[in-house]
């Protein structure tokens, strides 16, 4: 150390004996960041007077690199890069601290060490800033918890509804996906809950407490799918409205991605989504480092990948490391059986939705919507209940009350049974329709509707055998 430099130190010792009564905490490094002098202030010690971060004594520490005593500090910054910090916020412990870094310098502009003290907290004028800065910092957090609480599954097993043995064996296959760890296909019509059941087997997994990520592969423009599943670089030039932000893989790390609409996803895509999927690292556009990924994915589609891996349009490379569990959904025609509890489901959540008393189901209702050949699946019954709540009166929801709703939902009986069918089919059916007709006005009376129709009750009762209907109400 050369006799100037001895003098500048001593010249920043007593400037630090007068701004002392000042500041809260102040250190002096040296340009390799060792501590040369820090004050006895109370920001250094806890409520005993123990000091904090393990110093026993002030004596003790000078000499060790700055970081012994504040891991985190930027002090190695200023000496080594010469950049100045005159107003920082710091958090220390308990603390926060508004803080000024900077660096010393010789007669010949070289850096010989760096001074920073903490602002005192007290002086009013600083109070503000430290109280806006804390409570930014709770917002901040309270955000990244609504952050994480947005990003966990809303549905369990629990929530996938219906009895029928093909929904059942859904439920089982739900439940095995979330004992391992491999891709899952989900495949099914539109609406028939694959969303529903990806969402499922993340809530059985061991991944329950990472974040479910979802992305509608045809919902995004193909330009910006790479951007959404990789993510932007910070300070990448990639054309005009892309900021750098996280991709998709990132977000789900550790956790679980859902691939909606996979079968939507452009071929040169599919090769980068097939590279991820084996080495298990991203590239985020405009950067040239590479981010290890650990994401169990699900895909789904309605569309056939099969014939589209015939016709070019799905690699069959990125299909057999997807398919490797597939879970295929009924169509909702195919589990009719489950239309009740289904309906049901949703009406009472209309009920609560519009705080309304739940309307049940009439038999002769069930009978119409299972007359219905539901191309738009559960989503479509969901939809059609909340139109009767919506667009009907009532207590109960009547078979009439899907009249502009249910494309031919037949509520009362033809007279004119369609041709070129034997008799007895056509007596059948005009039998059938007038038994329903009959338990609808007696709102499922059985007694009243045996009356109503002539019949005893003994004798109605072998007819609702002979159809097949289930009336839900007891004379
Ligand atoms: N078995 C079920 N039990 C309860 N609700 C269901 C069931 N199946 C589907 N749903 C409900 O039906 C609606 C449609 O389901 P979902 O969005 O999961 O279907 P999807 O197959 O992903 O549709 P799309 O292919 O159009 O994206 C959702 O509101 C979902 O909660």
């Amino acid at each position: 150390m050369t006799a100037g430099r001895d003098e500048h130190f001593a010249a920043a010792r007593a400037l630090m004996v007068m701004i002392d009564e000042m500041i809260d905490g102040a250190i002096l490094v040296d340009k390799d960041a060792r501590i040369v002098w820090f004050n006895d202030k109370h920001v250094w010690f806890d409520d005993k007077r123990k000091a904090l971060l393990g110093i026993r004594s002030l004596t003790e520490v000078v000499g060790q690199p700055i970081e012994r005593v504040i891991p985190h500090s930027q002090m190695r910054d200023v000496v080594e890069t010469g950049r100045s910090f005159p107003l920082d916020i710091m958090r220390y412990g308990e603390h926060t601290l508004l803080v000024s870094r900077l660096p010393l310098r010789d007669e010949q502009g070289e850096i010989i060490g760096a001074l920073a003290f903490a602002l005192k907290n007290s002086l009013t004028y600083l109070r503000p800033i430290a109280e806006r800065f804390n409570k930014l910092q709770s917002r901040l957090a309270r955000m990244e918890q609504e952050l994480a609480a947005s990003r966990a599954p809303k549905y369990s097993v629990e929530n996938l509804v219906g009895f029928s043995p093909a929904m059942l064996q859904v439920k089982r296959l739900v439940r095995k996906a979330g004992q391992i760890n491999s891709a899952v296909l989900v495949l099914g019509e539109t609406g028939t809950g694959k969303e529903l059941v990806a969402q499922a087997i993340h809530a059985a997994s061991d991944r329950v407490d990472r974040p479910f990520v979802g992305i509608n592969v045809a919902a995004i423009p193909e330009n910006l799918l790479e951007a959404e599943f990789f993510g932007v670089a910070p300070g990448a030039y990639t054309g005009a409205g892309r900021q750098p932000r996280p991709g998709k893989f990132q977000l789900a790390h550790g956790g679980t991605l859902f691939l909606d609409e996979i079968g939507d996803m452009p071929l040169p895509l599919q090769a980068k989504l097939l590279r991820v999927l084996q080495e298990r690292e991203v590239e985020p556009l405009g950067s040239n480092q590479v981010i290890k990924v650990d994401v169990r994915i699900i895909a789904a589609t309605s569309r056939p990948l099969p014939e589209m891996m015939r016709n070019g349009t799905f690699r069959s490379d990125l299909y057999y490391r997807l398919n490797v569990f597939p879970i295929q959904l009924p169509a909702l025609r195919d589990h009719k059986e489950d239309l009740e509890i289904l309906a049901s489901l949703f009406s009472e959540r209309m009920a609560v939705s519009l705080d309304q008393p739940m309307r049940d189901l009439t038999p002769g209702a069930l009978d119409a919507l299972r007359g219905h050949d539901w191309p738009g699946n559960v989503r479509e019954l969901a939809n059609v209940i909340e139109q009767v709540y919506v667009r009907t009166e009532g207590e109960r929801i009547l078979a009439d009350d899907f009249a502009d709703i249910l494309p031919g939902a037949a509520t009362r009986p033809t007279a004119s049974p369609a041709r070129k069918r034997p008799l007895a089919d056509s007596m059948d059916e005009l039998e059938r329709s007038l038994i329903l007709a009959a338990l609808e006005d007696a709102q499922g009376n059985k007694l009243e509707a045996a009356r109503s129709l002539g019949l005893s009750r003994t004798n109605l009762y072998a007819k609702l055998r002979k159809h097949g209907i289930t009336a839900d109400s007891e004379a």
